[in-house]
């Protein structure tokens, strides 16, 4: 079957699920309404430009108020207020919030009451989501019933939880500590600026091309959220200035003490299997660039591997912050389009 999608902020996640999207084969979702403060004409002209991702590879015009990719045309609608968008027009299922101005579970959930949609999947670590959904840690703990307005966490957290998780099942972790490398952000600033800076931190409006910015993320906890047998974590997060391309590390305690080798053939083995598309494994000498385009939550790195004696272990991993993220909200999307629940009195709805 084939998932409706509406997409709220055409940006750098916008954007990399449209083109995710118009390069698949059978992407199993079909975007048919997007809506931006933005015109038409500049959402087209961000599509078929872009600094990172290079030209768009097919054609994306504007047409009036729709947006054409390749022979695909999109309802695009320009309004400041979500619950102003009427997704049910184009039969929006699932509205993927990615402005990054309405976090909270609480607005987003607007999208349903009021545009129409049935479900909402918010593309950042959001306030009061029904549920935070890891790809390949707790995504099959969604409930059709009780969750309309999810949250995957961050880039950084799936990034985290995917190893972790292969940690956990195989050999025990415990006391985990992580850090995260976060490569630029379109609210980053060029020179220091206070205003407006994302959340209360002020050293997020410093100037990002000067700085290793740190910043009070709750990666840890959302880690924890997804895969509460953790226990306990602590976690550090910066902001560094690569274009794209960002670094997940994390290390903790084994319940009995493992080698490196054996670290590495479980991720291996994970991402050859269970964890296939979600993890990845590159024993090439990588540093961040390289990671660019890939689909994978976390791009393994074997060799950041370490361990002790004493049942320590250290590991790295790389992903594309947009990227792999987008593709996860997409597997999301699907996910939860694939199993919307019958409305009262439609007894033969399908996909049930
Ligand atoms: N960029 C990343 O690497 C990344 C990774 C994971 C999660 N995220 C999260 O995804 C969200 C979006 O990030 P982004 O990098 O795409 O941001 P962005 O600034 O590139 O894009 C935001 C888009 O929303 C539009 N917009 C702003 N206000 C709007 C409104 N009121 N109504 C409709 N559209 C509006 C903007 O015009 C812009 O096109 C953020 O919450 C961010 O934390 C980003």
């Amino acid at each position: 079957m084939t998932v409706a999608i509406g997409i709220n902020g055409l940006g750098r996640i916008g954007r990399s699920l449209t083109r995710i999207v118009a390069a698949a084969p059978n992407p199993g979702v079909s975007i048919v309404a997007v809506n931006d403060i933005a015109s038409t004409e500049k959402l087209a002209y961000g599509l078929r430009r872009d600094s990172i991702r290079g030209s768009f590879p097919g054609t994306v015009t504007a047409r009036g108020d729709h947006l054409v990719v390749n022979d695909h045309a999109i309802r695009a609608y320009r309004q400041e207020r979500p619950e102003r968008i009427p997704w049910a027009d184009q039969g929006v299922e699932v509205v993927i919030e990615a402005t990054g101005r309405f976090r909270a579970g609480g607005t987003a959930r607007s999208h349903i009451s009021h545009g129409g949609a049935r479900k909402v999947v918010i593309s950042a670590s959001a306030d009061n989501p029904d549920a935070f959904l890891v790809m390949g840690a707790n995504h099959t703990s969604y409930d059709r019933e009780a969750h309309d307005v999810v949250s995957p966490a961050s880039c950084g957290v799936n990034a985290l939880t995917v190893m972790a998780k292969v940690l956990l099942d195989r050999f025990g972790l415990g006391s985990v500590n992580t850090s995260v490398m976060l490569a630029a952000q379109g609210w980053g600033r060029v020179q220091d600026s206070l205003i407006g800076a994302s959340r209360d931190d002020p050293r997020l409006g410093r100037a990002t091309g000067e700085s290793i910015i740190p910043h009070n993320h709750v990666v840890g906890d959302l880690v924890r959220v997804a895969l509460p047998e953790i226990g306990e974590m602590r976690y550090s997060y910066y902001c560094v200035p690569t274009p794209i391309g960002s670094l997940a590390e994390l290390s903790g305690q084994t319940a009995r003490p493992v080698s490196v080798e054996e670290v590495n053939r479980a991720m291996a083995e994970a991402a050859a299997g269970p964890l296939r598309g979600i993890l990845a494994y590159d024993p090439d000498p990588t540093v961040s660039i390289d990671v660019k385009n890939n689909p994978a939550s976390c791009l393994f790195d074997p060799s950041g591997t370490q361990t002790t004696a004493d049942g320590g272990v250290k590991v790295r991993g790389w992903f594309d912050n947009e990227w792999g993220f987008s593709n996860r909200l997409l597997d999301l999307a699907r996910l939860i389009g694939e199993r919307l629940p019958v409305p009262s009195g439609h007894a033969s709805w399908s996909a049930v």
